[in-house]
C-alpha cells in the first residue's frame, strides 16, 4: 500500500520564511501562487516582460519579476510554464542563478525524466504534481477541499527536500486530499499514459466515437449529445463519489447487463492499444515526438485541435448548454 501523506503528516515550516518563485501564471501557475499565498507562503511570480499573464498576476496581488529576476531572489523555483518551454527557460533564466541553497521544483516530471533539464548535483529537486487541472486545484482550495497530488524527490542535496516538498503540497491544499510519494519516472509515465489513454485522449475518443456512431446512423445530434456527453458526467460523478459498484447501484438492470457484457468487448478492444501507448511513453518515443513537434512549430497539434473545434458535437453542445446555465460555473481564466 502506498505511503499517503495528509495534513497531519506535513508542516508548512520548511517553506515558511522562504521565497517561492512561480514561473508561469497559467492553469497550474495561478493556482499554486494563490493557494500558497493564502497558506501564508511568500510568493513571487516570474514572467517574461511580454507575458499576457503579467497583468492578471499583478491584479491578483503578486510582485511580478522576470523569470531571471525571480530565480535570483527565490529560494524555491517552481516551473509552471508549458513543459516544452521549460528547458530553454531553465538554461536562459534559472541555471545562471543557481546555487546550493536553491531548490528546483516541478509539477510534472517530463523534463527531468527525459533529461531535457539536467540540474547540478548540489541543489534539491522535487516535484509536487496535482492530479487535477489547475483551475480545480484553486477552486477546491477555496472551498476548503483539496486535489490529491504526487510528490517525488529527484535530488536531496540538503537532506530536507521531502519536508520542503510536503510543505509545498500542504500549501497547495493537496495534503487535505492525500499526497503519495512516487518517483519522477512513475509520475511522468503514468501521467502521460492517463492523459492520453483514459482521461483527455481516452474519454474524448469514446465521446466522439459514440456521438458519430449515433449521428451517422441517422439519430438526432441533440439526442446523441445528451447520451454520449452530457450523461457521461452524471455517470462519472457517481463513479467518483461511490465507485463503479455504486454507479451500478443507481443505473437500471438493463444498463448493468449492457455495461458488463458490451463494455467487456470495448475493454478487450482498447486494452492492447493502451499497452502500446504506454510502451511508446516508456521507450521515450512520445517524448521525442512531442519535442520535435514543438521544434517544428506544432503543425499536427494545431491542425488536430482545429479539426475538433469544428466537430458537430461542439456546436450542438454549445447550443444545448445555453439552455442549462447552471452548467457553466466559474469562468475558465
Ligand atoms: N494544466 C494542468 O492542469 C496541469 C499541468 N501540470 C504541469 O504544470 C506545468 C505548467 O502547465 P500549465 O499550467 O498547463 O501551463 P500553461 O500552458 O497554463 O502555462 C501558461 C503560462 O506559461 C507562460 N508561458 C507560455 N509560454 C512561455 C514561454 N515560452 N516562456 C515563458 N513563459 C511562457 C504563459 O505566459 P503567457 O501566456 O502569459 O505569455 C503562462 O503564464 C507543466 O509542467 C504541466 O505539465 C501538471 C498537472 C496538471
Ligand atoms: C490535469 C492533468 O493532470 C493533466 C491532464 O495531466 C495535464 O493537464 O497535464
Amino acid at each position: 500500500m502506498a505511503k499517503i501523506y495528509y495534513d497531519s503528516d506535513a508542516s508548512l515550516e520548511p517553506i515558511k520564511g522562504k521565497k517561492v518563485a512561480i514561473l508561469g501564471y497559467g492553469s497550474q501557475g495561478h493556482a499554486h501562487a494563490l493557494n500558497l499565498k493564502d497558506s501564508g507562503v511568500d510568493v513571487v511570480i516570474g514572467l517574461h516582460e511580454k507575458s499576457r499573464s503579467r497583468e492578471k498576476a499583478k491584479k491578483d496581488g503578486f510582485e511580478v519579476l522576470t523569470p531571471s529576476e525571480a530565480s535570483k531572489v527565490a529560494d524555491i523555483i517552481m516551473f509552471l510554464v508549458p513543459d516544452t518551454v521549460q528547458p530553454d527557460l531553465y538554461r536562459e533564466c534559472v541555471e545562471p542563478n543557481l546555487n546550493p541553497k536553491k531548490t528546483l521544483a516541478f509539477a510534472h516530471g517530463f523534463n527531468i525524466h527525459f533529461k531535457q533539464i539536467v540540474p547540478p548535483p548540489d541543489v534539491d529537486v522535487f516535484m509536487v504534481a496535482p492530479k487535477g487541472p489547475g483551475h480545480l486545484v484553486r477552486w477546491m482550495y477555496e472551498e476548503g477541499k483539496g486535489v490529491p497530488a504526487l510528490v517525488a524527490i529527484y535530488q536531496d542535496a540538503t537532506g530536507g527536500c521531502l519536508d520542503k516538498a510536503l510543505a509545498y503540497a500542504k500549501g497547495l491544499g493537496a495534503t487535505r486530499a492525500g499526497v503519495i510519494e512516487t518517483s519522477f519516472k512513475e509520475e511522468t509515465e503514468t501521467d502521460l499514459f492517463g492523459e492520453q489513454s483514459v482521461l483527455c485522449g481516452g474519454v474524448t475518443a469514446l465521446i466522439k466515437a459514440g456521438f458519430e456512431t449515433l449521428t451517422e446512423a441517422g439519430y438526432q445530434p441533440e439526442v446523441a449529445y445528451f447520451e454520449c456527453l452530457h450523461e457521461l458526467k452524471l455517470i462519472v460523478d457517481l463513479i467518483y463519489q461511490y465507485g463503479i459498484a455504486g454507479m451500478r447501484y443507481s443505473i437500471s438492470d438493463t444498463a448493468k447487463y449492457g455495461d458488463v457484457t458490451r463494455g467487456e468487448r470495448i475493454y478487450e478492444a482498447v486494452k492492447p492499444l493502451m499497452k502500446d501507448i504506454l510502451t511508446e511513453i516508456q521507450k521515450g518515443e512520445f517524448a521525442r515526438e512531442w519535442v520535435l513537434e514543438n521544434k517544428a512549430g506544432r503543425p499536427v497539434y494545431h491542425a488536430l485541435l482545429e479539426r475538433d473545434r469544428e466537430h458537430l458535437i461542439e456546436k450542438v453542445g454549445e447550443e444545448l448548454r445555453k439552455m442549462m446555465p447552471w452548467i457553466t460555473g466559474k469562468e475558465l481564466k
